[in-house]
Parts: structure tokens; C-alpha cells; sequence
């Protein structure tokens, strides 16, 4: 994940400061120095770590933190504001026009993420309950239009085409059809090239003037560092653009664009794309990020993709079930699947404070590695087994060990496992009168 190199960085930096107690002025002006260091290495702008630490500083070395009792404490507040006004304060959202339909145009360079964050941006809107269109002017490629149908119906949103036709008349002829058929917000997956130019640029501004869109979007990809953000200026100057959509950033991105893109360019951040899957994409909140930069863990994001990602029926299903002492192994696989639903286990625990790089990568892979086991090994149980496992004797444990690619051992684990959460369950069978605690998922071992 993106962030750690710099989240354990200015984590020494605070460490060596809480350590001093009382600070000096020279303490402070040290842990900037080192601070400064850390962003750079994380690739942000030069500038930008130049002002940034200069703020920092001016408001840390007054009187009022140096004999404040808790004076590292106020310093790292003063980073986590700085860092949120940095990176723009609050949530930046779409533009959405009283007119209908909204018109969003996505641009960008080839291989930025663009048609697959036109798909994220429309099973975004269609949770929020709009009925969006995807519309191809990346007319060059017929693999691009290809694409786009692909991940349209991934996150079931028609896709207007024509073909290889001219992609002004295919922006505005896009426009009619979602009219007449009520689509809104309208979401344009332009063509990108590898490079800026002109070409690509009188193109983009042909759309924009014949459509007007009210939200134009340029999709930069966070893995290429300064570039990125060199990108989002050349952008901005020939076209003007909205917002930026920043992505690959659960790659091992170091992290600086998404410190430098609304410093340099004064565009913000609307969203960030965490993964390949379509379900990854994160509103930016800027206080959040600062959060999750600073090690702080970001609560509210977990708690949002909780809520968006779980199948409320199922989990209603679920507690019911365990209420009555009849969850089985298939509600277990119910469970195990919904947690996947929120992303990969180390994006996960990132979000929980105190746990951002304390987890080493081999601690979350293992714990995939076992939650697929587990997976593969119910997966290979008949019904009955599941709902009873008491019934799988020796023969039958071979078999479910042969089909899940697993051994008679893991299996075993797998039941003991089970048994111990049923155990729990029923020592927290209500007593009477007295409602029962709220069961989440069983722990790892
Ligand atoms: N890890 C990761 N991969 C991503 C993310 N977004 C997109 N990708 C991958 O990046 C590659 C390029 O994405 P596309 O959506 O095809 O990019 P594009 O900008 O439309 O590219 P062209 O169609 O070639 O102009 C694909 O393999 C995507 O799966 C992300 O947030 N994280």
C-alpha cells in the first residue's frame, strides 16, 4: 500500500520528539528537517515539502505548544491539518448539474486507468441510485471500445457506441439517446495517448466545446510519482479540468502525488482508485488520507466500505442465524466472502488505528493465503457437511482435503476452529432477559 515508506518515516521523527518531553525550538526545527526528508523520498513536489515544513514550523515553535504539556502531541496535530489543507480540506465532489443529464468527461494518458475508472465512477453512482451511462469516444482502438462494454456490464451500465466514428458526434449524440432514455450523470471515456500532445489535446477540446460537460475529470496514475502531477498541470493548462481521479494507489506508489496534486495544479482529488477490481474506488477525504499517512488508521473509511460492500440482507441472515445457534460452515463462507468484499486483508487492517506498519506483508499475505484455505475447504464440502460437520469421519476428511488442494490436517484445523466459535457462541447464549453481544468474525489464528 502506498504511504509506507513515508508513514514510518515521519513516525521516527514524532518518536524521537515524544521522547524528549519538553521541547526546544532547535528539537523542532531537527524533527522538520527530518520530516522534509521524508516527503521528498516519497516523491512530493519539492516545493511543496519546502512550504509545507515551513508552515509547520512557524506554527510550532511558538510559545504556545513549546509549554504546552503535551507539546510532540500539538506539533503531530499540526502536521495532520497542514497535510489535510495540503491536500485540499474537505471531500471535493462531482459537479452535478440541475439540468439533466450531468456530463462527465474522463481524460487522460493511455494505461492511467481511465476506462477502468469510467466503470468504478459508474457502480458509484449506480449505489447512489442513479442510472448512468458509459459512452466510448475512445474511438482508435476498437479494443478500447471492447474494454469498456467489458466493464459496462461488469457493473451493469450500457455503453452508447458507434463504432470508429468521430468522437464529438458520438459525445453529442450520446447526450440525445440518455435524454430519451433517462440516463444520468453521462460518463464519456475519452481517448488517451502515451504522451501530451496537441493532437489528443484539440480533440478533447472539440468534445468539451460541443458537449460543455460540467464535470471534466482527468484520471492520473499515482505509480508514475512527479509525473503524474507534471501530467495534471499540462492538463489543466490546455483544457481545464474538474478534479483528478488518482489510481494504482495500493501499488508501492511512495505516495507524493496525492501530497502534490492539489498544491501544484489547485485541482483536487475527487477520487483514488485502490485496485484493479471495480469495486476500488475511495471518495478522497483529505483528512482521512492525512490519517492514514500519519499512522493514524481511518475508521471512517472502513466503517463506509463496511456498510457499502455488506450485503445488509445476509448480515441480518447471519445474526439471526446466530441467534438461534444454527450458524454453519455455509454462513461462515457467507462471512469470509463479504470481508473479501472490502479489499485485500492488508488494505483492510491498514484502516484500523496503530496497525499501519506494524503488520508485515507476509503476516496479511499469510492471513489470505489461510482465508482461501479455509475457503477451498468448505467449497469442497457437501451441504449436509456443512450444516453438520460432526459428520465428517476420516474418509470423508480425505476426500475434502483432496478436492480443496488441502491436507487431512488443515481440514482438521479448520473444523477444531469451528467447533471453538460454536463453543463461544453458546457460552454467549442469551440468559434470559439479557441480550446478546453483537458476534463479528472469528479471530485468525
Ligand atoms: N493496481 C491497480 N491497477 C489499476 C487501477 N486502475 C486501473 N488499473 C489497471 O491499469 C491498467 C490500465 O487501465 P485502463 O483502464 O485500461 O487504462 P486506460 O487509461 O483506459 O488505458 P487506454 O484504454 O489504453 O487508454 C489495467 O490493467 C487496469 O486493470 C488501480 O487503481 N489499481
Amino acid at each position: 500500500m502506498a504511504f509506507e515508506g513515508l508513514s514510518e518515516k515521519l513516525n521516527q521523527a514524532f518518536k524521537r520528539l515524544r521522547s524528549k518531553g519538553r521541547l526546544k525550538e532547535e528539537d523542532i526545527k531537527e524533527a522538520m528537517r527530518e520530516v522534509r526528508l521524508a516527503l521528498l523520498e516519497a516523491d512530493v513536489n519539492f516545493k511543496v515539502a519546502r512550504d509545507f515544513v515551513k508552515a509547520v514550523t512557524e506554527k510550532a515553535v511558538g510559545k504556545e505548544v513549546l509549554e504546552s504539556l503535551t507539546p510532540a502531541q500539538q506539533v503531530i496535530k499540526i502536521v495532520r491539518d497542514e497535510m489535510t489543507e495540503l491536500m485540499g480540506s474537505t471531500n471535493a465532489r462531482i459537479n452535478f448539474s440541475s439540468k439533466k443529464p450531468t456530463i462527465i468527461m474522463m481524460c487522460g494518458l493511455q494505461g492511467s486507468g481511465k476506462t477502468t475508472h469510467s466503470a468504478k465512477l459508474a457502480r458509484h453512482f449506480r449505489q447512489e441510485g442513479k442510472r448512468p451511462l458509459l459512452v466510448a469516444c475512445d474511438v482508435y482502438r476498437p479494443a478500447a471500445i471492447e474494454q469498456l462494454k467489458v466493464v459496462g456490464a461488469k457493473v451493469e451500465t450500457p455503453v452508447f457506441e458507434m463504432g470508429q466514428g468521430d468522437p464529438v458526434k458520438i459525445a453529442e449524440e450520446s447526450l440525445k439517446y440518455a435524454k430519451d432514455y433517462g440516463y444520468d450523470p453521462v460518463i464519456l471515456d475519452t481517448a488517451g495517448r502515451l504522451h501530451i500532445d496537441e493532437e489528443l489535446m484539440n480533440e478533447l477540446r472539440a468534445i468539451k466545446a460541443r458537449v460543455q460537460p460540467h464535470e471534466i475529470l482527468l484520471v492520473v496514475d499515482a505509480m508514475v510519482g512527479q509525473d503524474s502531477v507534471n501530467v495534471a498541470s499540462s492538463f489543466d493548462e490546455a483544457l481545464g479540468i474538474d478534479g483528478v481521479i488518482l489510481t494504482k494507489l495500493d501499488g508501492d506508489t511512495r505516495g507524493g502525488a496525492a501530497l502534490s496534486v492539489r498544491a501544484v495544479t489547485g485541482k483536487p482529488i475527487k477520487f483514488v482508485g485502490t485496485g484493479e477490481k471495480l469495486e476500488d474506488l475511495e471518495p478522497f477525504y483529505p483528512d482521512r488520507m492525512a490519517s492514514r499517512i500519519l499512522g493514524m488508521g481511518d475508521v471512517l473509511t472502513l466503517i463506509e466500505k463496511a456498510q457499502t460492500e455488506m450485503d445488509e440482507k445476509a448480515a441480518i441472515k447471519t445474526a439471526q442465524r446466530l441467534k438461534e445457534n444454527k450458524f454453519d460452515m455455509t454462513d461462515l463462507l457467507e462471512q469470509m466472502k463479504q470481508v473479501k468484499n472490502m479489499g485485500p486483508l492488508s488494505q483492510v487492517l491498514g484502516m484500523i488505528p496503530g496497525l499501519q506498519g506494524k503488520l508485515r506483508d507476509e503476516d496479511t499475505q499469510r492471513g489470505e493465503r489461510e482465508l482461501q484455505r479455509m475457503e477451498a475447504i468448505i467449497n469442497s464440502m457437501t451441504l449436509r457437511e456443512r450444516e453438520r460437520p460432526d459428520i465428517i469421519n476420516p474418509s470423508r476428511k480425505r476426500r475434502i482435503a483432496a478436492g480443496s488442494g488441502t491436507s487431512v490436517e488443515e481440514v482438521n484445523r479448520l473444523l477444531k476452529q469451528f467447533r471453538q466459535m460454536q463453543q463461544m457462541m453458546k457460552q454467549l447464549a442469551p440468559k434470559k432477559g439479557k441480550r446478546r453481544p453483537r458476534m463479528g468474525f472469528p479471530p485468525m489464528r
